[in-house]
């Protein structure tokens, strides 16, 4: 055909592959009901004791430069635009299984906790999960929960808008956020709207309703709602894990709903399992992969269009 260039071919191949390959994800009913076994409370042996995990005054000085950095970027401007870039493409597809070991490169600037490998830590969080005798969906929620901190290897502009607590923007920063003095050179502190107790929201909106700052947890959360069977639960102990203003500090009562309540009743459930399951012991990968491999093929489609 005339004007029928190789690139252009190879454009409309991938297009034809792609329509192909997104066939709908059609979760049957049994895989998607949470059931009630996952709210029993955590018994699992954390090998360190809790008082010392996040411990931010004491933290080196690459955590205290992330979070001044995350604080002073995350502004209400740049997070309609995250949003927006996000609709717009499709950055990778691989499985899940892909994607963990893709992600095993990057180390977290922001945590002060463990010096474990990506693959470690999930697998640490999924393993304590499953030592509970918790439900498969919510190990291998454990399992890819972190997967969102793909996008740094996707046109990140840093770690600032991938990783780090989460907290919201487009209302009066709240206090219960580590560092609240570094907010001041946000260009949003003194905004006549954005500093005020609501700001954009109306009171008792939701959590659903409210833009938490961009980063892996919001990330996953809208890849994973139309290409999992993992329940709302789950959807939301990946939503808002790194939230710890709310699921621990208590923060921003005056923006939740009715629902929320059994929301943050989820993110409480499954926040030992992420922070107190970190510890420097390295995971025995290929020996566990088998058993997630299954669990994965259970919840998600064999290909994910990240
Ligand atoms: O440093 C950590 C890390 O980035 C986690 O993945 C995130 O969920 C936490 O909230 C944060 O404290
Ligand atoms: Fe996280
Ligand atoms: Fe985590």
């Amino acid at each position: 055909m005339p004007g029928l260039t190789r690139g252009r071919l190879l454009d409309d191949m991938s297009d034809a592959i792609d329509e192909v390959n997104v066939i709908k994800y059609e979760p049957t009913s049994e895989d998607t009901q949470a059931g009630e076994d996952w709210k029993s409370e955590a018994t699992f042996d954390a090998t360190k004791d809790k008082a010392q995990f996040r411990q931010y005054e004491d933290a080196c000085d690459r955590v205290k430069s992330f979070y001044r950095e995350q604080h002073e970027k995350q502004t209400v401007e740049y997070n309609l635009k995250a949003r927006e870039n996000f609709k717009k493409t499709t950055r990778a597809r691989m499985s899940v299984w892909e994607a963990i070991e893709y992600l095993n490169t990057l180390i977290d600037e922001s945590d002060p906790d463990t010096s474990v490998s990506q693959i470690g830590h999930l697998l640490q969080t999924a393993e304590a999960i499953r030592r509970d005798g918790k439900p498969e969906w919510m190990q291998v929620t454990g399992l890819v929960h972190d997967l969102g901190k793909l996008l740094h290897f996707f046109g990140s502009e840093g770690q600032w808008d991938v990783v780090g607590d989460t907290f919201v923007v487009g209302c009066q920063y709240s206090d219960k956020i580590i560092y609240p003095e570094t907010f001041v050179n946000n260009p949003d502190y003194n905004d006549p709207v954005y500093s005020t107790k609501y700001g954009i929201y109306k009171p008792n909106c939701g959590m659903d309703n409210v833009m938490l700052s961009w980063g892996h947890d919001e990330y996953l959360y809208s890849v994973l709602k139309d290409q999992s069977s993992l329940p709302e639960e789950g959807l939301a102990m990946i939503r808002y894990h790194s939230f710890y203003p709310w699921h621990r500090e208590n923060a921003y009562s005056h923006l939740m709903n009715e629902k929320d309540q059994k929301t943050l009743e989820a993110v409480r459930a499954f926040n030992p399992y992420d922070l107190y399951s970190k510890s420097d012991e390295p995971s025995e990968v290929e020996a566990l992969r088998p058993y997630y491999q299954s669990l994965i093929d259970k919840f998600f489609p064999p290909v994910i269009n990240w």
